[in-house]
């Protein structure tokens, strides 16, 4: 059962739209939005969220329209935007009384056990945290009213790799039960490569996969080699190519098909994807 589903979401603004983008986040998983700035990111997670309209498309969460059930859904929906939702000038003893008034099932011990473990401060103003702390203070608050889909943009931006690593043991933890779900946006690939079980990949607001790991890591791989077994390479599987002194190396998105027995291929992780993609679309296809 899907907890979250986007159908042909569509956004138009002034020189950006984001085009009839659509994927389903099944119970019990972690998806990764990913895409390069301005890709369209936010604002599909704005639009999840409700907090700009949709010119068209659909959105079903916990098997509910988005809109007509906003303030059900929102009870159960933990959110982390990329600017700090919290005033600069409160403590956490006030986030935990905000937060209690606006969230039924909030959490007081809960929330307070994350700041211990976060070694956040409690008795410091938020002006005088730093980003990263800001960063796991919203987190811990967007943990604490006991959500079942967690929504994240760039979660991980700007904190130390020992602190990535400890919200990410926590994302995982928070998925055990496979009753609850996350979608977070992110630059950070290798963070996806580690936890991620469905990727959607956004650009220029256009949706360019969205697929299980398991499918990723069955299809895709980087071929190097010479011109003669680049002329072998069936065209339609080619996704972007560099050419160096060496050799080419290429990217394909069907390393199962049997023409590549005899090739060695090595794993393409999510970043090479990226990259590739975009190259690729610079290129557009150009084979020389
Ligand atoms: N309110 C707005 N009015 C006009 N254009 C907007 C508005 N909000 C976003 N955009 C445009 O939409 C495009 C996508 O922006 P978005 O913030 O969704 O990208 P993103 O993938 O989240 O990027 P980043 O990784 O840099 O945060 C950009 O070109 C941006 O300028």
């Amino acid at each position: 059962m899907d907890i979250l589903k986007a159908e042909n979401l569509t956004k138009h603004y002034s020189g950006f739209s984001l085009n009839k983008i659509s994927f389903n986040l099944p119970k019990g998983s972690i998806m990764g939005l990913i895409g390069e700035n301005g890709a369209g990111k936010t604002t599909t997670i704005k639009l999840l969220l409700n907090l700009i309209k949709k010119d068209s498309g659909k959105i079903t969460i916990f098997g509910l329209d988005n809109i007509k059930h906003e303030m059900k859904i929102k009870q159960d929906i933990g959110v982390v935007l990329d600017e700090s939702s919290f005033h600069d000038n409160l403590k956490p003893k006030d986030i935990s009384t905000f937060m209690g008034n606006i969230y039924d099932k909030w959490d007081n011990k809960k929330f307070f056990d994350y700041l211990n473990i976060f070694n956040l401060p409690q008795n410091k103003i938020l002006k005088d945290y730093s980003k990263g702390m800001k960063m796991k203070l919203s987190i811990a608050a967007a943990l604490s009213h006991n959500p079942k889909l967690l929504i994240l943009d760039e979660p991980t931006g700007g904190l130390d790799p020992v602190v990535r690593s400890e919200i990410l043991d926590i994302f995982m933890d928070f998925i055990q039960d496979d009753e609850k779900s996350i979608l977070f946006s992110t630059h950070v690939t290798s963070d996806l490569d580690k936890i991620a079980d469905y990727i959607t990949f956004i650009h220029k607001g256009n949706l360019v996969f969205t697929e299980s790991n398991d499918e990723i890591n069955d299809n895709y791989g980087i071929i190097k080699c010479g011109i003669n077994e680049f002329n072998k390479i069936d065209r339609k599987d080619i996704l972007g190519h560099r050419k160096n002194k060496f050799g080419y190396e290429v990217l394909i998105n069907n390393k199962q098909n049997s023409i590549y027995r005899d090739f060695i291929i090595d794993p393409a992780n999510l970043e090479d994807i990226m990259l590739y993609h975009i190259r690729g679309d610079i290129n557009e296809g150009s084979v020389d």
